[in-house]
């Protein structure tokens, strides 16, 4: 269930909603769909205690509004000027995405139209009267469903990568946040560090009434717990730090003498006309960076200058430099061959590849152009060649992007490296977490859990360790993971960081 709030967040949000009852809200309104472009549809959206009026208002009648009824209608601006035939739909507080009365305008999505009913929405802003209506914020929408209690941070953080997603596998970590795994985890793990307070603080209240020895004992339990729990948390940073390439883009790097086709080879794999192609050797002189969805994955693909031996062309030797830094950064090295080209792979590229083997990069060689290969004993020398140099160390396929020929089995030699990379080739959801989440996962979780074993560990033994100190180390940690899904007092600080990204009328 998406929506569904934990009794654990629930807490602190009716804290805010206590802060919002007191404070005043004016009534917002933004266009929701794309800005600027000429669409069928386009939805306006109003939240706030003002919504009614601005339904009344445009639509000229005062007949009552019904909780998600949609309704056609039509809506006049100032003067009772028609603007359009609407669909009007109206959710009532606290049942809408926002936890206050919320209209939706789904309007004719021309720039007119658009711009008349936004027009005609602004000018009912009348602060003498107590109506403030004003555009909203990027984010503020889902901000007020936050403030709320509708969705914790986690799901914030979730719908903005879902919007922003444009690959498939993107949209598929999106939703994962949604599903709560995370939410569970962090919520598992907080409800540990709390129980493991409450054992100290058992130490602290009854510490003069009980045996040292048992003491101790209380004590170390507690250690154990906290460095199984560390160790937990760190197994996850590992794997979100593997997935967090999806977000990224897996960094691909195309090599090959120049004219091997390396332009056309990233239009076939990928559905985008995203490389110049052109015939002249060396036109890709400097590395050209492209974003492309390759089977769902979004991949970053460098293409590089031709690499050829003893070029005396100075822009071209920049280039060549650059594409071996490149190679240095990429997670995936693919590797041009143009099997009419003597030699083959040339001096430069052989000792290149073969330093990129020993750092364990992964590699796959591509002979191209096997359209122009006229009998099969041709094709088979160059594979021969090619054997004759590498052995088994990589994948080499034949294609042709003329023909198209051998590019699907290419894509899919491709999908299995980034499955590998990314490891979201078992069955369970990839799990993701924003940059936000990652640092305080660091500095606040797995930095209170580490002073708190310093504090344990330097006085043990002895008869006064700061068991109070060690307690609050622990409780900085909690708070860390409270921090994460909003649940934490000073979370004004985090929310800034959290909606910055995010687009007007969500
Ligand atoms: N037209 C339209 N389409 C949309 C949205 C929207 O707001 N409007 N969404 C917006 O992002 C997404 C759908 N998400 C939504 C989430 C909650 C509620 C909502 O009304 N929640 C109430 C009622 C829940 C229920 O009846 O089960 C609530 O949480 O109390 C609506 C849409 C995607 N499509």
């Amino acid at each position: 269930m998406l929506w569904k709030l934990s009794p654990f967040l629930a807490k602190s949000q009716l804290r805010y909603q206590s802060q919002l009852a007191t404070a005043y809200l004016p009534t917002i309104y933004a266009l929701s769909t794309a800005p600027g472009t000429k669409s069928a549809i386009a939805v306006v959206r109003i939240s706030g205690t003002h919504s009614k009026y601005v339904y009344h208002q445009l639509n000229n009648s005062e007949k009552k509004l019904i909780h998600r009824r949609t309704l056609l209608r039509n809506l006049y601006g100032p003067g009772k000027n028609l603007l359009d035939k609407a669909l009007t739909l109206f959710f009532d507080s606290p049942k809408s995405y926002t936890g206050e009365d919320l209209l939706e305008l789904h309007i004719h999505g021309g720039k007119a139209v658009t711009g008349s009913v936004l027009n005609a929405i602004g000018s009912l802003n009348d602060r003498n009267s107590g109506i403030e209506i004003r555009y909203a914020l990027p984010g503020e929408f889902t901000q007020r469903a936050f403030q709320n209690g509708k969705i914790d941070l986690i799901e914030v953080e979730g719908i903005r990568e879902l919007i922003d997603a444009e690959t498939e596998t993107q949209r598929r970590c999106a939703l994962s946040s949604f599903n709560g795994m995370n939410k569970n985890l962090f919520m598992l793990w907080r409800d540990k560090i709390v129980n493991n307070i409450a054992q100290l603080t058992a130490i602290i209240d009854f510490g003069e009434d009980t045996e040292i020895e048992d003491t101790n004992n209380l004590l170390q339990l507690v250690k154990h717990n906290m460095v199984q729990l560390k160790q937990e948390i760190n197994q996850f940073i590992q794997k979100i730090e593997k997935t967090s390439i999806l977000q990224s883009g897996v960094k691909v790097v195309l090599l090959g003498p120049p004219n091997a086709g390396k332009s056309s080879l990233i239009n076939s794999i990928s559905n985008d006309d995203v490389s110049i192609i052109s015939h002249t050797p060396g036109t890709t002189r400097d590395t050209v960076e492209a974003s492309i969805d390759v089977n769902g994955y979004k991949v970053t693909i460098s293409d590089t200058a031709g690499i050829r031996s003893h070029s005396s062309d100075e822009i071209e030797l920049l280039g060549i430099e650059r594409a071996i830094k490149k190679s240095e950064q990429c997670d995936l090295c693919l590797l041009i061959v143009d099997p009419l080209n003597k030699p083959l792979i040339n001096e430069d590229l052989t000792q290149m590849i073969q330093s990129m083997y020993k750092e364990g990069k992964e590699f796959v060689i591509i002979v191209n152009k096997q359209d122009l290969l006229t009998d099969e004993n041709q094709s088979k020398s160059v594979m021969d060649a090619l054997r004759e140099k590498f052995g088994d160390k990589f994948p080499i396929i034949t294609v042709s992007c003329k023909t198209q020929e051998g590019i699907e089995p290419l894509v899919k030699q491709l999908t299995q490296i980034f499955q590998r990379l990314s490891e979201t080739s078992d069955e369970s959801d990839p799990i993701i977490a924003s940059r936000r989440v990652k640092e305080i996962l660091h500095s606040d979780v797995l930095y209170g859990i580490d002073s708190f074993f310093v504090t344990t560990d330097s006085e043990i033994g002895g008869d006064s360790y700061d068991v109070v100190m060690a307690s609050e180390h622990l409780s900085h940690a909690a708070d860390g993971i409270g921090k994460i899904t909003g649940d934490a007092v000073g979370i004004e600080e985090v929310l800034g960081v959290v909606f910055a990204n995010f687009c007007v009328g969500k």
